[in-house]
């Protein structure tokens, strides 16, 4: 603890004179100095590439037109801070010199907000439809998207707000854009670079300070869980849309407060600065600096080309010279690329082993548990002893019925289990009964109130938690923070108070930490393995955290896909030991899919069949060990005259 202490001290150390020096720096050089001069873009570069690495890198939406931001930002300062729209005559909070001039004059700052704001606007009006697409598709969309700004800027003269105020000046840009006017800072002209230095040097800590905050929080969990794998974390209670909007609402603030800087600093809004190969770049700079990493940033403006970057009026000349700039990170970025996977395909352990055990198996295996009340499944009102009754519910694929009019009940603490051979229905009932599916027919009480077809994240909320098939954890985080995730619903803490890290959002981080630790605790796992990543974790244990972070969201519902599958009988015995005491000491309902006879037969209190998508036997578990059609659907029609 304290040797950790003692590391955190030196780190902050380091970094306090590692900016010591870069503050400074500008004073080794001239005013004019071409160095301050890269420096500066180099330092709005990161900024950009730090917001966009919370929409890649943090949240894993992958946006090939960022530079849409960068316009949108570039021209609010147009807008605000020129002699642009000359039949105004608006001055708030600017110098002598842009007092004097017609047009609107908005003091740096300002624009600065409304540049934000706008960019954040406008990603929110982009992002509402979008985001609900995944992967590739949000790339081609918003590749659209930083073509259609694009256009918009070249062809934006022609489009009136009103009479003599055009959107845009075209091709020929707005020129000139207002100098930063600060009272604590040098003047800023073009032949002293230095305040323009410390200018981006601010916003780029600001930036980065955010990345800082926003990574370690409820909703940098929350990204990095969706990014990892959506359907788990939607099931954990993260609505996607939401959360992902958040992110590419904050990335796009970022992307439009640089815009604003570099319109003021170049002097110009120029429509040729706004082309696909600026996203790329930025991408590039994200990417080569590791995705995610929030120092990548910075490194990857190292290792991308800087002479791709839009042109600059000081370096036209030379750039004519020297010809087309290429897109020399274009093939690292390709290669780097990893696009997330679409549909259900997310990260995945694979159970080693998935074969079925015959209901004869289960013989040797005996019933401990109590049963509380014969579920049944033709109610007509649904009981309050039930805490699940799904009536006739079907889900049917294109031509294939893979539940078929199914009605289904679980009483209020109970055991119950859900079997049938491979292909059986028994995942696509459980995933209409958490929201991934909805289904084709038929109606779902949770608790006395429909839940059919509800968002998993809101079914969750209500007190339904669950496990996956093939493992499904979050491979990056740590097993404390993948049952954090679980406890995402039961949190508060959003974006602002996620930065400003409020008292209140410190307490809540405490309080789920170490409540996730008990979690883990609870269900077997050691200590020494709580801060590990999740996917360095042995296989048990890592089924073991699947159950802790279910549990983390307080259910009332516990669904255990297949949660012995790959143990060995030892780690079995253990698992089935837990559900009892789950049930008997938080008083849980537990129904579990589950292919381990043993384990069946020694948990459940009520069985119910599936075959087919059929229904085709339930009762107590001796009565379904007994029934012919049962054996029949394991060992096939010849077992029967065997
Ligand atoms: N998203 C989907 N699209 C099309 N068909 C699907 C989809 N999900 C499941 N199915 C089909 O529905 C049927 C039931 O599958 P399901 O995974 O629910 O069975 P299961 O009983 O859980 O099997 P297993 O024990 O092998 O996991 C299968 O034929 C499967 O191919």
């Amino acid at each position: 603890m304290t040797s950790a202490m003692g590391n955190r001290n030196v780190k902050i150390a380091i970094f306090l004179a590692g900016l010591f020096v870069v503050a400074i720096l500008p004073l080794f050089f001239n005013e004019s100095s071409g160095f301050i001069d890269d420096c500066t873009l180099a330092l709005a570069y990161i900024c950009m590439a730090l917001g966009l690495n919370i929409i890649v890198g943090f949240a894993g939406l992958l946006d090939l037109g960022y530079v849409a931001f960068f316009a949108i930002g570039a021209y609010t300062m147009g807008w605000f801070a020129s002699g642009f729209y000359a039949d105004a005559d608006i001055h708030l909070f600017v110098g002598e010199f842009a007092s004097s001039i017609p047009g609107i004059h908005v003091n740096f700052l300002i624009v600065l907000v409304i540049a934000a704001a706008l960019t954040t606007l406008a990603g929110i009006i982009i992002g509402l439809p979008t985001l609900r697409l995944r992967g590739d598709y949000i790339a081609i969309v918003t590749l659209a998207f930083g073509e259609i700004i694009h256009r918009i800027a070249i062809n934006g003269d022609e489009v009136k707000i009103a009479e003599g105020f055009p959107l845009t000046n075209g091709r020929q840009g707005i020129t000139p854009v207002d100098k930063i006017d600060l009272p604590f800072l040098e003047p800023f002209t073009s032949l002293n670079l230095r305040p323009w230095y410390w200018v981006a040097l601010a916003l780029a800590l600001f930036v980065l300070f955010v990345n800082f905050r926003l990574r370690d929080s409820r909703l940098g969990r929350a990204w990095i869980a969706l990014r990892e794998d959506e359907v788990a974390a939607i099931s954990m209670g993260i609505p996607a849309v939401k959360t992902k909007l958040l992110a590419y609402g904050t990335g796009a603030a970022f992307g439009g407060m640089s815009g604003a800087f570099l319109a003021s600093y170049l002097n110009t809004v120029n429509a040729d600065q706004f082309a696909f190969s600026f996203s790329i770049f930025v991408l590039a700079m994200v990417i080569l600096g590791g995705l995610g990493s929030i120092w990548g940033g910075g490194r990857g403006r190292g290792r991308a080309d800087v002479h791709q970057l839009p042109p600059h009026p000081r370096r036209a000349q030379r750039r004519a010279e020297q010809g087309r700039a290429r897109i020399r990170p274009l093939r690292a970025v390709v290669r780097h690329l990893r696009l997330p996977a679409r549909d259900h395909d997310g990260p995945q352990t694979r159970r080693p082993d998935t074969g079925a055990a015959p209901p004869d198996g289960a013989r040797t295996g005996h019933r401990r548990g109590r049963h509380r009340a014969r579920p049944g499944g033709a109610m007509t009102d649904s009981s309050p002893d039930l805490i699940l009754d799904a009536r006739d519910v079907s889900k049917v694929f294109g031509g294939l019925t893979a539940v078929g009019g199914v009605d289904f009940a679980i009483p209020r603490g109970g055991i119950v289990s859900l079997i049938g051979p491979n292909g059986a229905g028994k995942t696509t009932f459980f995933n209409m009964l958490t929201g991934l599916y909805k289904p084709t027919t038929g109606a779902i009480l949770f608790d006395g109130a429909p839940i059919t077809g509800g968002r998993p994240d809101k079914i969750m909320a209500r007190g339904i938690a669950r496990t996956f098939q093939n493992i499904r954890l979050f491979g990056t985080m740590s097993a404390r923070e993948n049952v954090m995730v679980g406890e995402h619903a039961r949190m508060r803490a959003g974006l602002f108070g996620s930065v400003l890290r409020t008292p209140r959002v410190r307490r809540e981080e405490r309080h789920v930490s170490d409540k996730a630790a008990e979690e883990l605790a609870y269900v077997g796992l050691a200590a020494n393995t709580f801060d590990q990543l999740a996917i360095n974790l042995a296989y048990g244990d890592q089924r073991r955290v699947e159950i802790a972070r279910a549990l983390a969201s307080d259910p009332k519902l516990l669904l255990l896909d297949e949660p012995t599958a790959g143990m060995n009988p030892q780690e079995s015995d253990e698992l089935t030991a837990l559900m009892h005491r789950l049930r008997d000491e938080r008083g849980l309902t537990i129904l579990l899919i589950e292919h381990d006879m043993k384990v069946v037969m020694g948990v459940s209190e009520y069985i119910t069949v599936l075959d087919h998508g059929e229904k085709i036997a339930e009762g107590l578990p001796d009565e379904v060990r007994a029934d012919n059609r049962v054996i029949e659907a394991y060992l096939g029609k010849g077992a029967m005259h065997e």
